[in-house]
């Protein structure tokens, strides 16, 4: 299983279509408009966020366990960058430490079980799409979600700095497995068929590499 991961706004959604499809694997991925929690959380997060991290968990593990039957499939966002949003939200004052507590120990629990239930641990490769704020924020608005808009909300800025900023380190922490980043601000690989092909030879690369150090 190859699982992406990066900012609101990367592009992990379109890169998993674009990979899974020349992989000729299976795309996993969340549907964000039909999350019912998602606007609530927006509009109060205090109120809402630790509701959304089970809502989030209980989909992203039922995926997991569906991807991770084949090496290749792809799935649009990693469960473990799940807790860095929450951790940072309660940090926020938008979660007790209580709830932190709960939800990080029912989501190691739920980990331990991977084996058991897909036979495999971690995903196989992590591609991390690594992008600015100005480019994140234009795709945001591009794509008009009305709650993502800090033009709505202006706490959203520091919302979005401060993610922005813990990300790089959640990067560098991620020991799961293998691991490569993507620069979005120098690849447009949902518009340009150029920049499209590069990164996928980038992808190619590595994971040919994995292939011959597991032979
Ligand atoms: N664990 C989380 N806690 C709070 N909000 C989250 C969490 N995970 C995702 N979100 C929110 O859900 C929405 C979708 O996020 P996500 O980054 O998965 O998809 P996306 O923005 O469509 O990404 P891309 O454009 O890269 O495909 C965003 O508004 C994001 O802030």
């Amino acid at each position: 299983m190859i699982v992406l991961s990066g900012m609101i706004g990367a592009g992990k959604s379109s890169l998993t279509n674009i990979l899974a499809e020349h992989l000729g694997t299976q795309a996993f991925y969340e549907q964000v408009d039909d999350n019912p929690v998602l606007p609530l959380f927006y509009a109060n997060p205090k109120k809402y966020a630790f509701l959304l991290q089970i809502y989030f968990l209980n989909k992203r593990f039922a995926s997991i366990k569906r991807a991770l039957a084949d090496d290749n499939n792809v799935l649009d966002r990693s469960i473990y960058e799940d807790a860095l949003f929450f951790h940072m939200n309660a940090e926020m004052g938008r979660a007790t430490e209580q709830e932190v507590q709960v939800y990080d120990e029912l989501l190691d629990n739920m980990m331990e079980e991977l084996p058991y239930a897909a036979h495999k641990k971690a995903p196989d490769l992590l591609i991390h799409l690594v992008i600015s704020y100005d480019k994140m924020l234009a795709h945001i608005q591009k794509r008009g979600r009305p709650y993502e808009q800090p033009q709505n909300d202006a706490s959203l800025v520091d919302y979005y700095h401060n993610l922005l900023d813990r990300y790089q380190q959640w990067y560098q922490d991620y020991h799961y497995g293998p691991k490569m980043q993507i620069d979005c601000d120098k690849y447009d690989f949902v518009d340009n068929l150029a920049d499209r092909q590069a990164v996928l030879r980038i992808i190619d690369k590595k994971l040919q590499e994995r292939k011959t150090l597991d032979n």
